[in-house]
């Protein structure tokens, strides 16, 4: 049995992060990771780079002369090569990275064996046991898998990770929920040509958003010809062939208004499942380490990120809370505090997280809702603008979405905003900054931004109100 100072079970954003400081600390470490095509974690290998380099890719396509869908069906399939070139290059990067610190990078699924002991299995079936001083679990999470007839004998479902990897643009393209991933995925393969319906259980679109910015969304979506169903109910699935195609049928039940439900079956030559994500733990045997899960499932730690066993430590979505990789360096940061610093970082104490989802165009909020304020029964003063009436988003052609801030009526501080507009997800930054400072909507109002900018709307979103 080999003895660490630190092992790391898991190549994600915290993982890796503390992986690395802890090398530099002269430390013993091993970082564990069960897939040799997870080097860099989740975000760089399946989900936040290959998204957003396919969305990337999307958008420069969608605005070529009009092409027939052979043609569309070639540019997407090298976009989905290119994409593959910048993961591959990150996931590779990744690796020196940490082998270059000298940490020992060991391939194979992590499982405890007691409280300090982990064994590894290999690809080949062989097992090595590691004990560490310390243990840091970074595991991430697992694509929510409902319960729906003829799923597993499909040829056509897909998790967000196996549909970026799909080389044939799906003609039709159905998406269970409406989330994060629906909405990005929408989005892209909109744009790159297919024809997207998504198919959301719940009846409100987007119900943490307010109704209008919720609105500017589903128009923005509908407008690229996707078609958004709600109060759906997937039932079963099952595979037909037509003209030597393999393509699949949900049977869905549909709320209508009174109550009533309709069948109605939508047919696709793929089905991409985005219906949640949940912390991953149930390979690690987390009862012979003694570290326990909250009723979440994910691992419950304390402010300071140990677990019930406090040498071993949680980072990331496997701990429950936002799923974000920015979250998950954060986590980071206050392990680095904890060890090497004042401990005076916390997971209560992160300040204001904002959130950008990577559609076109993309949609940013930070901070309260309008509704949410109000519901809190704050003063409030809101503000909205169209994005329209922005000398930059003329310039682009991309008028469509809004802007809207919350903010106190007495005081004057930024409760929240919301942003669906180009380049929302940079301009959002500027706002959590002013937040996080304890600054006032006057100061974003008089803030002198470069121009023709995006950002510099937030002069006249937050005038409106200050
Ligand atoms: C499609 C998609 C798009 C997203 N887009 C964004 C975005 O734009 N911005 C954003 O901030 N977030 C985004 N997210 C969320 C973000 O990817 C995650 O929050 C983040 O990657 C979580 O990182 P982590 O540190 O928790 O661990 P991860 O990066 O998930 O790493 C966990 C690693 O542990 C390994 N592992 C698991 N179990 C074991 C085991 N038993 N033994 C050994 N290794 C194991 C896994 O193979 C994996 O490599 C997106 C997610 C998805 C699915
Ligand atoms: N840009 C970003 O930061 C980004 C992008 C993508 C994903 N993510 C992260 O990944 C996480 C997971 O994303 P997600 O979109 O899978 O989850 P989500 O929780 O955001 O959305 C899941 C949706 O699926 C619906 N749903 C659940 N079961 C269903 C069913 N059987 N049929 C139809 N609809 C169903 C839910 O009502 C919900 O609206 C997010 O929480 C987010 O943190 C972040």
């Amino acid at each position: 049995m080999r003895n660490f100072d630190d092992i790391i079970i898991g190549f994600g954003k915290g993982g890796k992060t503390i992986a690395a400081a802890l090398a530099d600390k002269g430390r013993r470490v091993a970082m564990i990771e069960k897939s040799d095509r997870m080097y860099g974690g989740t975000c760089i290998n399946i989900a936040c780079i290959p998204t957003k380099t396919l969305a990337h890719e999307a958008k420069l396509l969608s605005g070529r002369e009009e092409r027939d869908f052979a043609q569309k069906a070639a540019d997407y399939a090298c976009a989905v090569a290119r994409k593959d070139e910048v993961t591959g290059f990150l996931r590779q990067k990744n690796l020196e990275m940490l082998t270059g610190k000298g940490v020992a990078v060991l391939t194979g699924q992590a499982s405890f064996v007691s409280p300090h002991e982990v064994e590894v299995r290999f690809a080949d079936g062989h097992a090595e046991r590691l004990a560490g001083e310390n243990i840091y679990i970074n595991t991430g999470a697992y694509s929510v898998i409902p319960p729906i007839e003829g799923l597993a004998e499909s040829a056509n479902i897909h998790t967000s990770a196996s549909l970026l990897d799909l080389k044939r643009l799906p003609r039709e393209l159905v998406i269970l929920g409406a989330g994060y991933i629906a909405l990005e995925m929408a989005s892209m393969y909109a744009e790159f040509g297919s024809r997207v319906t998504m198919l959301e259980y719940g009846r409100r679109f987007l119900p943490r958003e307010d109704e209008d910015v919720a609105q500017s969304v589903r128009a923005a979506l509908e407008a690229r010809g996707v078609r958004i169903y709600l109060g759906v109910s997937a039932q079963a699935v099952r595979d037909v062939n037509e003209d030597g195609t393999t393509r699949t049928e949900l049977r869905c039940l549909m709320s209508m208004p009174g109550g009533a439900e309709e069948e109605r079956i939508f047919r696709a030559d793929a089905v991409l499942l985005a219906t949640g994500r949940r912390p991953l733990t149930r390979e690690l045997n987390l009862e012979a380490a003694g570290v326990r899960l909250d009723e979440q499932g994910a691992i419950a730690v304390d402010g300071q990120l140990c677990t019930s066993q406090p040498h071993i430590r949680a980072l990331g979505d496997v701990k429950g809370g936002l799923q974000f990789t920015y979250i998950s360096l954060d986590d980071f940061r206050i392990v680095r505090d904890a060890l090497w610093g004042e401990g005076k970082r916390d997971i209560a104490n992160r300040g204001p997280v904002a959130y950008a989802v990577f559609m076109d165009p993309p949609l940013a909020r930070v901070g309260l809702s309008e509704e949410e304020a109000r519901a809190l029964g704050r003063k409030i003063k809101v503000a909205r603008l169209p994005a329209a009436a922005i000398p930059r988003a003329r310039l682009l052609g991309e008028t469509s979405g809004m802007l809207k801030a919350v903010t106190d009526a007495a005081n004057g501080e930024i409760l929240g905003c919301a942003l669906h507009c180009a380049d929302a997800g940079e301009m959002i930054n500027t706002v959590t900054a002013a937040m996080r400072a304890g600054r006032d909507a006057a100061f974003l109002r008089d803030m002198i931004y470069t121009h023709p900018s995006m950002t510099e709307a937030l002069n006249e979103l937050f005038g409106q109100i200050s």
